[in-house]
């Protein structure tokens, strides 16, 4: 059915519609707002789930008010209520919003429901790589332009698409412990130091018909039927791949990130320096460590945070807690609610660790994290190096010690230790005296070699956010093709 209102120019209004979770959720929204600030119209698709989390913990109404034509519009994520939507189980929305929502979108567009009076008609979907191809059958049905936007990085886009190569020539599945450090070579341009224990989390399946692994290897390939890709990376972080991605893949890619970055310094220059980050936290945030930084030494503070999916064990949380405590530095740690698998939480602990914790230690359920890596006492970040904090630490310039969890956290340790050099790889251990020997490596013994690379990523992240810089000007591009493209 050709859906199409009467031939006149409308204002342009673009969809921007994101995978129901916290890294997803936060980039695109500042996406989001970098259009809007523009003066685009925009709709922002969450989920119902999610925009009830967005308006319990941020001022993202008032926030998005000021902008014309900004609307939020709710879509179900077709799980129950009290789906716990962490640990390994986000990817049950994945599924589910695959499976689910593209009759409920097509609908949304065909009624009208997510546009407004002045800009009626959606002209332009940016959607989340991870939704594959049902939000680009919807976009082809209805004339409406589509872009992909994935939100992890491009050397882990790059991966992907090789899945079926890994399967095919054999190098998946991986054949157990003594099979992890053999090197992969199926990924052009990574040769030399992608490992298999390095490859997705959700590799390592005995059955290469895995369904999560099979939906992630097919998602990936839709991205060759958008008109677009964005990714959330500046050129010089990943311009080798992101032209390896244009040759085989995307001809057209807007890398404007570090994303978080880009929009603070908009939001400066508008205001005048008036506004910090803006949150898009979906649990509460607890300023009060930015007071307790206040009174810690410069570069004296590891910061322990592990996103807001991963979860782990009583006995790791202890592992990390030991070894925290027995490194003799400060440590500020993010605990969310829902961090510890087992009921109780972490429970009660020997009075020595409490006691240490007491006079070394802070700890919070959720932390303003740009704050926080921007405060001149942290000095390390220990991160499960999801994309967001790795670019956020990238644009602090602060070291960081890896302990991935799972999907793209892999890679992104990987590339952190040996490709950019801005940090350390623990990946698959959880013991006292490895968090304690790497944090003393990272705070204390190699923190000189390592932060040479780092105050060195994070000028060039600044400048290619700055007027000139290539994310800048990628923008500006993205933001003039929408302008200029009609239905
Ligand atoms: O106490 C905290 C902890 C985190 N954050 C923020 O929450 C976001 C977390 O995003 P990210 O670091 O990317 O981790 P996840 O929430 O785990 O993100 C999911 O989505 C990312 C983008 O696709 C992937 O890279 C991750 O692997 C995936 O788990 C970041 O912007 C942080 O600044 C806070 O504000 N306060
Ligand atoms: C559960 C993770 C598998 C990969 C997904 C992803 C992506 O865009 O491919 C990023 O990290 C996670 O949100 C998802």
């Amino acid at each position: 059915m050709e859906h199409r209102g009467p031939q006149v120019a409308h204002q342009a209004r673009v969809l921007i519609f994101p995978l129901a979770a916290q890294g997803h959720v936060n980039s695109m929204l500042k996406l989001a707002e970098l259009l809007a600030l523009a003066g685009l119209h925009v709709t922002f698709l969450n989920t119902d789930h999610i925009h009830d989390r967005l308006l319990r913990y941020t001022d993202v109404r008032a926030r998005f008010a000021k902008y014309p034509g900004f609307l939020f519009r709710t879509i179900p994520d077709g799980l129950e209520e009290d789906h716990p939507r962490a640990g390994d189980r986000i990817t049950d929305v994945i599924f589910s919003m695959n499976e689910k929502t593209k009759p409920l979108l097509r609908e949304m567009l065909v009624s009208g429901q997510l546009g407004s009076d002045e800009s009626p008609l959606v002209t332009y979907i940016i959607s989340d790589g991870i939704f594959g191809g049902f939000t680009i059958d919807v976009a082809e049905e209805l004339g409406v332009p589509i872009i992909h936007f994935r939100t992890g990085s491009a050397s882990v886009f790059w991966s992907f698409l090789f899945f079926p190569d890994l399967i095919e020539s054999g190098e998946l599945p991986i054949r157990g412990k003594e099979d992890m450090d053999r090197l992969i070579k199926s990924v052009p341009g990574m040769e030399s130091f992608l490992r298999c224990r390095d490859l997705p989390g959700f590799c390592r399946v005995s059955d290469t018909s895995d369904p999560l692994l099979q939906l992630i290897a097919q998602v990936t390939q839709q991205s060759r039927r958008a008109q677009a890709l964005i990714l959330n990376t500046f050129d010089v972080l990943e311009g080798p791949v992101v032209s390896r991605i244009q040759s085989n893949c995307c001809p057209k890619i807007y890398t404007i990130g570090p994303l978080h970055a880009l929009l603070n310094a908009k939001l400066t220059n508008n205001t005048n320096g008036s506004e910090g980050p803006s949150s898009n936290s979906l649990f509460d945030v607890d300023q009060s460590c930015i007071t307790w930084l206040n009174s810690q030494p410069p570069k004296s503070v590891i910061y322990v945070s592990f996103g807001s999916i991963t979860v782990m064990t009583k006995h790791d949380l202890m592992e990390f807690w030991h070894g925290l405590v027995n490194s003799k530095k400060r440590f500020l740690w993010v605990i969310r609610p829902d961090l510890v698998e087992e009921e109780g939480g972490a429970g009660s602990v020997q009075r020595e660790l409490a006691e240490a914790t007491r006079e070394r230690g802070h700890m919070v359920g959720w932390a303003p994290q740009e704050e926080v890596l921007a405060h001149p006492a942290v000095g390390g970040f220990l991160t499960h190096s999801g994309w967001n904090s790795t670019l956020e630490s990238i644009v602090a310039g602060v070291p960081m010690i890896c302990w991935p969890y799972l999907g793209d956290q892999q890679i992104n340790s990987r590339f952190v230790s040996e490709v950019w050099k801005i940090g350390l790889d623990m990946k698959d251990v959880c013991d006292r005296k490895v968090v304690e020997k790497m944090v003393s490596d990272l705070m204390v013994e190699k923190r000189e070699e390592i932060e040479k690379s780092t105050a060195e990523m994070a000028r060039l992240a600044k400048k290619s956010v700055n007027e000139g810089g290539s994310s800048y000007s990628n923008l500006e591009c993205l933001i003039e093709d929408i302008r200029l493209t009609r239905r």
